[in-house]
């Protein structure tokens, strides 16, 4: 999971802007999303109604001068390898996630010192009620499949599996998750850890799928840890069920050029081998705003997330490309899931959307609708469990996981502002060895390349398809 890239940037945005001024997440957010990212711009846009009042910001308010203050300076060799067609530019300007996650771990001068480990939400503003006029788009209520299909790349599904079994698993889940971890990360000079817990899980392993031990330790941000756990066999069962559920959607669907073309003889191309599962107890335990990062799923993945116990709402929202952003604003979807539902995030949500559960007010109360096996009494709940099912491609397997110049593997993510035609074609390699190691990572920073690295095949190959133009 990839929960705090937004978060950072939010962080970021608050730590320029004028600290007199209490600004809301929320608030923050928006900027950020009207910049599209850009964290100077955002802090200008939050600045802009007062600017002739305030005074300007001093000492280490600018974004370069606050990334020099906390990174070493990039070394002459440390410029970006130049990307396959000779260009060394990079997809965004100085201060775009990437690039903020790439530079936080240089820092030389932290140390966690005496500062605890923290929520992340107290190491970010609360949102407070704001009056002021709101600039983007009104955020949509989704309460049907047809709606969701009609405004977001995802698909919902009610009622997947046989009641039973989604009782039970509910109840497999939530006993397991006494034992599940809160992801821990470094953000500015002290470890922040992420307000739900979350576990990882990989498919009964073939030799073939060996290496998920790596790929899992990822899910933790870094953290070692040992062999994953394999699917309970509930979890088996309803996997069963979701993979036909998805692969049918699959058939429906237009495919993208980069994502998986699998095996054209296989019934099923979409298998899950791995899943990631969260447990949410009570309203405010949250995931903020983020991509998955595409490490081992590669481009245009396809996540199909179950939710079981308390209905949780869970909230999209477009990053609008770069050259659009004069043009259009970004709407923000809200989407009830409750217990039973699958939410299908299809090819080009993880490139163009991202996605959260947000804390709230107030849930209900969950009451299973069968007790548990033994027992004669119902027992309530506040806790939503969810389950993703994921594909981890075979052509992304961790050994093939390009490694930094700290000798860790790095993470992929798309260029979100820049998409050609409405589609991403751009990814890059970075450093994630910052999230641990306390803050010390390297500016690792590579475009992918997918026959350079000889991946695929992809739907839009010759080799698969020889309709497709070389
Ligand atoms: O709980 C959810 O529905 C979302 C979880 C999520 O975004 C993730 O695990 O990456
Ligand atoms: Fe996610």
């Amino acid at each position: 999971m990839d929960s705090h890239d937004t978060d950072v940037l939010v962080a970021l945005v608050l730590s320029l802007a004028d600290s007199a001024q209490d600004h809301s997440q929320e608030e923050v957010l928006n900027a950020l999303v009207q910049s599209n990212g850009d964290v100077n711009e955002a802090v200008r846009l939050l600045h802009r109604p007062h600017s002739k009042k305030r005074p300007q910001p001093t000492g280490t308010s600018t974004i370069s001068s606050w990334l020099s203050s906390r990174t070493k300076r990039r070394k002459e060799d440390d410029v970006p390898a130049p990307t396959t067609n000779g260009s060394s530019e990079q997809p965004h300007q100085e201060s775009t996630a990437a690039q903020v996650l790439d530079a936080l771990p240089q820092s030389t001068s932290r140390t966690a010192g005496d500062k605890p480990t923290v929520d992340l939400m107290t190491v970010l503003r609360q949102p407070q009620p704001s009056n002021k006029p709101k600039r983007n788009l009104p955020p949509l209520l989704l309460t049907t499949p047809s709606l969701v299909k009609e405004h977001t790349p995802c698909t919902l599904h009610l009622s997947v599996l046989p009641p039973e079994l989604a009782c039970d698993l509910f109840y497999t889940m939530l006993d397991a998750s006494s034992s599940w971890q809160r992801n821990k990360w470094w953000l500015f000079d002290r470890v922040v850890e992420s307000p739900h817990r979350t576990s990882f899980y990989a498919r009964n392993l073939s030799a073939e799928d060996d290496g998920w031990e790596e790929a899992a330790q990822y899910w933790y941000n870094g953290r070692q840890t040992s062999k994953p756990d394999v699917f309970p066999p509930k979890m088996e069962e309803a996997c069963s069920i979701i993979e036909k559920i998805v692969n049918a959607e699959l058939r429906k669907r237009e495919r993208f050029p980069l994502e998986w073309a699998g095996d054209p003889n296989d019934e099923l191309p979409w298998r899950a081998n791995v899943a990631a599962s969260n447990c949410y107890a009570g309203s405010k335990e949250s995931v903020g705003f983020h991509s998955d990062q595409l490490t081992y799923l590669g481009p245009y993945p396809t996540i199909a997330s179950l939710s079981l116990g308390t209905r949780r709402t869970f909230t999209l929202r477009e990053v609008i490309p770069s050259e659009e952003a004069d043009s259009r604003k970004a709407q923000t979807f809200h989407i009830p899931l409750p217990h039973n539902s699958l939410a299908i995030m299809h090819a080009s949500c993880q490139e163009k959307f991202k996605h959260s559960i947000p804390p709230q007010q107030a849930i209900d109360i969950y009451r299973p609708q069968f007790p548990r096996p033994g027992q004669e009494q119902v027992s309530t709940s506040n806790c939503r469990i969810n389950i993703t099912f994921r594909f981890y491609r075979p052509d992304f397997r961790p050994s093939k996981t390009p490694r930094c110049k700290c000798d860790v593997p790095t993470i992929l993510r798309p260029d979100m502002k820049n998409r050609m035609n409405g589609k991403t074609d751009r990814y890059w390699w970075t450093c994630y060895a910052g999230a641990q190691n306390d803050g010390n990572g390297c500016n690792f920073w590579r475009v992918m390349d997918m026959k350079l690295e000889e991946r695929g095949p992809c739907i839009g190959d010759q080799r698969v398809n020889p309709l497709v133009e070389a």
